[in-house]
């Protein structure tokens, strides 16, 4: 059977509608057309071409991107595409380039943390592009601890200016994406100092380039960090360093929204939660989380197509093999992978709707609900891209020896994703903000105050701590409640021991430091149980379409069944399920695979995917693979020439020479 065939054939087996899928997985029937229309934009115009991108060298890869960049933006304006559609487009472009700063953190810096004056001033010219901006926070030094960064904007009460210094190497700034040759502007996050007192980290609008000849300015020395990792991959991007050597910039570009220097140079502190600093990272985390679930889906797209185009052995009389799909095994390490992707886009879903209450509650002075969005974004960007990155990796071997070719797509979205689980924060470093806001809400629990909202089961822990399960046969791993007291019950149990091994200790935070690694595990218990809870909460919402429902209920509880199975060690030594409820949860889990396998390429179509978004040989929406490998193959540069260069060199003199003329 030819790959088209195959592919056809699995469509046909689909037993839902796959349109009112994909609407589902867009979000709403307005989202898809906008996605959908954005997509075929991008893939229709041959500048967005990606074919090339691991045979450039640096230089023209980060040429190239420029040119996309340039090109994207004056079709943006060219079209008059809505920030909605804009930002798809840009997302559907799939080429990490500056242009992903300076919209998703410049730009969101300025408007969170700037007064309404200094918004008035820079949103405008940031918003028409000129300007361009990053986001220059992490130091050689210092990126995970925020507070321990060394940049100094000390305040001359005389010039009335802020003096930027980088007083070591290690104080210079390091990584920030767009910095190395693009930018013209940056937020830099420095400590300021006035009347010679240091009053811990502050943000900074700083001009770093000439506008009219893009050198740099004096005092300022800026540069590219070199190669990352990868081929092509995340190397478009100019990942940069900065350092100031006594540059000063006017006071009003300090990011006055919170605290403020007066022309004295009076520090006048926040009157709300200087965390409030750390907005910009907030609302980017949430977003990862959603674009978790992209490249999640992504990476299963390619999966779970050439799993049902591959086959290996089983051929009775001569006939076709067996489809590499069919075997449990496969069935096992993709199944998982395609619920996470769907858990991941409706957990996402609801982030955003818990980032936008938030922000609506700060507009108004309600800072209540903050700790929990610093949780829930943090932890779940942690949880998901991790989760992800580990997902792509697992999507490459389910690709066999074909998911190591470039052309696979599956490398260079590994490499460009990976880094994922270190910006905007490392994932532990994450996990154990979570940690914290665990103990510090067991620790609450006496004093009467009922938690709300992802902590609020642990209201419940009396019934929580003591409770058995009560699954008795495979099905009962369906019902919803039974699957939630489950997860509810081993999440509060592994927090609830790490608060009571704490009091163990006389210095909580020497405690904490011991207790790390099982406080990590709690914080990624707790985001698990989100995960699940918010999968099952969207079963119960009007779901369209014939089959649909069936379909994401066989994925949540595919979900939530795997990882019960690969954290068996925790929900058995908190005694939350017994060895008999596990294997019952693993005959389940079994079934679910069985009646999932029919519908899997539909349920990867539904992503609606182009092939040029999926960049992958593998993946082709036809599944013409095997012909696609040749054409690849010989459109590499070394096939140029049968004889390569260097052969007369370097080939030729071990032939020895009385052999030369000889076929042996
Ligand atoms: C194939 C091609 C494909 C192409 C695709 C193209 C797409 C490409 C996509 C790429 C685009 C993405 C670009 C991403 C760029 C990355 C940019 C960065 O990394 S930028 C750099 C990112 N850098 C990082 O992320 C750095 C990570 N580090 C940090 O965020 C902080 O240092 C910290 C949180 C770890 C500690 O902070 P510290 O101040 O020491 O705090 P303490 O621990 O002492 O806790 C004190 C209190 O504060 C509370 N609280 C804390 N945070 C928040 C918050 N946000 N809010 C509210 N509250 C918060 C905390 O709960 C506690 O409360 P309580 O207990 O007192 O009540
Ligand atoms: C591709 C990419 C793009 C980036 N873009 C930007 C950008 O645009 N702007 C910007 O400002 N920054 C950017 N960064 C920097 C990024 O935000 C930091 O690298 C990130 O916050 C991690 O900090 P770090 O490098 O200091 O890691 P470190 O903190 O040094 O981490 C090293 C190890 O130590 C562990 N560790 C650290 N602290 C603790 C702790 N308290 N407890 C337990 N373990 C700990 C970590 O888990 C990790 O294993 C980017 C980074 C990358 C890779």
């Amino acid at each position: 059977m030819e790959g088209d065939d195959n592919l056809a054939h699995e469509r046909n087996k689909a037993e839902f509608d796959v349109n009112e899928m994909k609407i589902v997985w867009a979000g709403s029937r307005q989202a898809f057309e906008v996605s959908n229309r954005m997509s075929r934009l991008v893939a229709s115009d041959p500048v967005f071409d990606k074919s090339n991108r691991a045979v450039m060298t640096r230089k023209e890869l980060f040429k190239n991107t420029l040119r996309k960049s340039a090109h994207a933006w004056k079709l943006i304006n060219e079209l008059c595409l809505s920030d909605e559609e804009s930002t798809i487009f840009k997302y559907f472009m799939d080429q990490p380039g500056f242009l992903d700063l300076h919209w998703r953190m410049f730009v969101p810096a300025i408007k969170g943390q700037g007064t309404e004056e200094q918004k008035q001033k820079w949103l405008p010219l940031a918003n028409k592009m000129q300007i361009i901006g990053c986001y220059a926070q992490t130091e050689l030094g210092h990126g995970s601890n925020v507070q321990g960064l060394e940049t100094t904007a000390t305040f001359n009460p005389q010039t009335d200016q802020f003096i930027l210094h980088s007083p070591t190497q290690t104080s210079s700034k390091w990584w920030p994406g767009g910095l190395g040759k693009v930018s013209t502007h940056a937020v830099v996050y420095a400590r300021l100092i006035t009347n010679g007192k240091d009053h811990g980290v502050h943000g900074f609008i700083v001009q770093l380039r000439n506008l009219d000849d893009h050198s740099p300015l004096p005092g300022i020395t800026i540069g590219d960090i070199g190669v990352k990792f990868g081929n092509g991959a995340y190397n478009s991007m100019d990942n940069g360093f900065l350092m100031f050597d006594k540059f000063c910039i006017p006071r009003d570009q300090m990011l006055m929204r919170l605290s403020k220097v007066t022309r004295e140079g009076k520090y006048v502190p926040s009157d709300v939660p200087r965390q409030l600093m750390y907005g910009t990272m907030v609302s980017v985390r949430q977003t990862i989380v959603s674009n978790a679930s992209v490249a999640m889906a992504r990476a299963v797209c390619i999966a779970t197509r050439y799993s049902a185009v591959r086959r290996q052995f089983g051929s009775q009389n001569g006939g076709v093999e067996t489809q590499v799909i069919d075997y449990k095994t496969q069935q096992n390490r993709l199944f998982p992978l395609l619920a996470s992707a769907y858990a991941f886009r409706f957990v996402g879903e609801w982030l955003k709707w818990l980032y936008t209450d938030v922000t609506q509650r700060l507009e108004a002075s309600d800072f209540a609900t903050l700790p929990e969005a610093h949780a829930c974004t943090a932890g779940l960007k942690s949880m998901t891209t991790s989760a992800t990155s580990d997902g792509i990796e697992e999507c490459r071997k389910l690709c066999g020896g074909h998911g190591y070719l470039w052309c696979s797509g599956l490398p260079e979205l590994f490499a460009v994703y990976v880094p994922a689980c270190t910006y905007e924060g490392d994932n532990v470093v994450l996990q154990l903000q979570v940690a914290r806001f665990l103990m510090k809400t067991v620790a609450q629990l006496s004093s009467g105050n009922a938690p709300a909202g992802t902590t609020a089961y642990m209201g419940r822990a009396k019934h929580l701590l003591q409770c058995r399960s009560s699954i008795q046969k495979a099905e009962d791993w369906l019902n919803p409640a039974m699957v939630l007291e489950a997860f509810e019950a081993r999440a509060l149990r592994m927090a609830v021991s790490c608060a009571n091994n704490l009091k163990k200790f006389e210095n909580q935070e020497q405690g904490f430091s011991e207790l790390l690694a099982d406080l990590v595990e709690a914080g990624i218990a707790h985001c698990q149980l989100i995960v699940v809870s918010k999968f099952i909460a969207k079963l119960e919402r009007d779901i369209k379409g014939k089959g649909v429902k069936n379909q994401l209920k066989n994925l949540c509880y595919i979900y939530a069944l795997h990882l019960i199975h690969k954290h068996l060690g925790d929900f058995l030594s908190t005694n939350t399920i017994t060895p008999e409820q596990a294997s019952l949860a693993n005959n389940q889990l079994r079934s679910l695979y069985s009646q999932l396998r029919p519908n899997a390429v539909a349920l990867v179509d539904a992503f609606d995917y182009t092939d040029h978004y999926l960049g992958s040989v593998l993946g082709r929406y036809d599944g013409n693979v095997y012909p696609k490998l040749f054409e690849e193959a010989l459109k590499d540069p070394l096939n140029d020439s049968v004889v390569p260069d260097g052969y007369h060199e370097y080939i030729r003199p071990f032939i020895k020479q009385d052999l030369r003329s000889a076929r042996l």
